[in-house]
């Protein structure tokens, strides 16, 4: 294979620290509005409303969802997001939750960020879906203006793969397209719940010529990454790593490519891979150990995403110094990653093409003048 994108880029050789990576221009494609709540507003919104928390200050709150993410299971993984949907059954308490997510992405040096959440999931208290969409957007915009515009946020609606609401939330994604929400995505507990599940609501969306992603290959293998890609023409990956399973590495070190893993990486899909969360979940043993490491040698398209920050205790500056710790990448690695997911982001051409050249490209070329 000829030379890797990022060694035509002086300053290849720098290994940013941990304050670099900070200040680094950095994208996000795959982070849950559910999973990211800050613990002291977990704590406030949950006394207004009388709901009953597994732990009753902050501090202890962050440990409790960090170490019962940890189990090893996705499906025990999941059961935590009860105390957070718990708390965001009204408009208010939904639009806060929603600009301090803007805040806090700002705050840690991302330009772009798809952020989604599954609308039915916050409809118990009686909210309309649409109630529901609107009250996310009003707090997206404030988070926005409160970041002085250093920020670009959009929507994901989510359908919950065990529910049958997908084409009802679809027809909200379309309903909302110029409004904030620029895709869709299906998530929860992935077997047994195949994405041919939601086929109409994927169709639906093809037509619309609309976009979306399917969280698909975390905790269940080939046959999921293909059902999506091939039966559901997904257009990115949400976590994607178990197509690792369909690399062969030899022992000359020689890499051989099924015909799955090889559409992947013709075709440029985009993985949203999720280091913390899916050692969390058991996907992967450690950040040395991640398919990432392989998957970004073999340049399969691969993006770097937080998924829940409250449950892995994570940020985008987090999962990027761990992979600069565990893989030596240099800024020219992390600004690779970056470009990978603006490039595959689902805002329009122009608006992806003006973000990479104005603020992505710029931001990383200072910090590799700095040495
Ligand atoms: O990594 C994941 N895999 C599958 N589902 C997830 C993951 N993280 C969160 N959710 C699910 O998505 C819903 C909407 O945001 C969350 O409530 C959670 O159930
Ligand atoms: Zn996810």
């Amino acid at each position: 294979m000829g030379p890797h994108p990022r060694d035509w880029l002086d300053g290849s050789v720098t290994t940013p620290s941990r304050y670099q990576v900070h200040r680094a221009p950095k994208v996000l494609l795959h982070d849950h509005l559910d999973g990211g709540l800050r613990p002291q507003t977990i704590v406030e919104l949950a006394a207004e409303i009388g709901h009953e928390l597994p732990a009753a200050d902050a501090e202890s709150l962050g440990r409790w969802f960090r170490e019962s993410a940890d189990s090893g299971s996705l499906v025990r993984y999941l059961e935590t997001f009860d105390h957070t949907v718990a708390v965001m059954q009204n408009g208010p308490a939904i639009t806060r939750i929603a600009r301090e997510c803007v805040e806090d992405l700002a705050a840690d040096g991302v330009v772009y960020a798809e952020v989604r959440y599954a609308p039915e999931q916050h409809v118990t208290n009686g909210l309309t879906l649409d109630e529901v969409v609107g009250a996310v957007q009003e707090g997206f915009d404030a988070g926005v203006a409160a970041s002085g515009g250093r920020i670009v946020v959009r929507q994901l609606l989510t359908a919950m793969r065990h529910q049958a609401r997908s084409m009802e939330i679809a027809e909200l994604a379309i309903a909302w397209r110029d409004r904030g929400v620029a895709g869709f995505d299906i998530a929860g507990a992935e077997a047994g719940f195949p994405p041919t599940r939601h086929l109409d609501a994927f169709e639906y969306l093809q037509r619309e010529n609309s976009h979306f992603t399917i969280h698909a290959g975390e905790a269940f293998g080939l046959p999921s990454i293909w059902e999506a890609i091939q039966w559901c023409g997904a257009d990115r990956l949400g976590h994607g790593v178990r197509i690792i399973d369909d690399v062969t590495v030899h022992e000359d070190g020689s890499v051989e490519l099924g015909r799955l893993a090889a559409y992947v990486r013709d075709m440029r899909i985009p993985l949203e891979m999720c280091p913390s969360s899916n050692i969390q979940t058991g996907a992967a043993e450690s950040f040395a150990e991640h398919p990432i490491g392989l998957l970004t040698k073999l340049r399969f398209r691969v993006t770097v995403n937080t998924d829940n920050r409250l449950m892995s205790g994570t940020s985008m500056t987090r999962e990027m110094f761990g992979l600069v710790e565990a893989f030596d990448y240099t800024l020219a690695d992390l600004r690779w990653f970056t470009i990978n997911a603006m490039k595959s982001a689902f805002l329009p051409f122009d608006e992806r093409l003006a973000i990479i050249d104005e603020v992505v490209k710029p931001g990383y070329a200072r910090l590799i003048d700095e040495g």
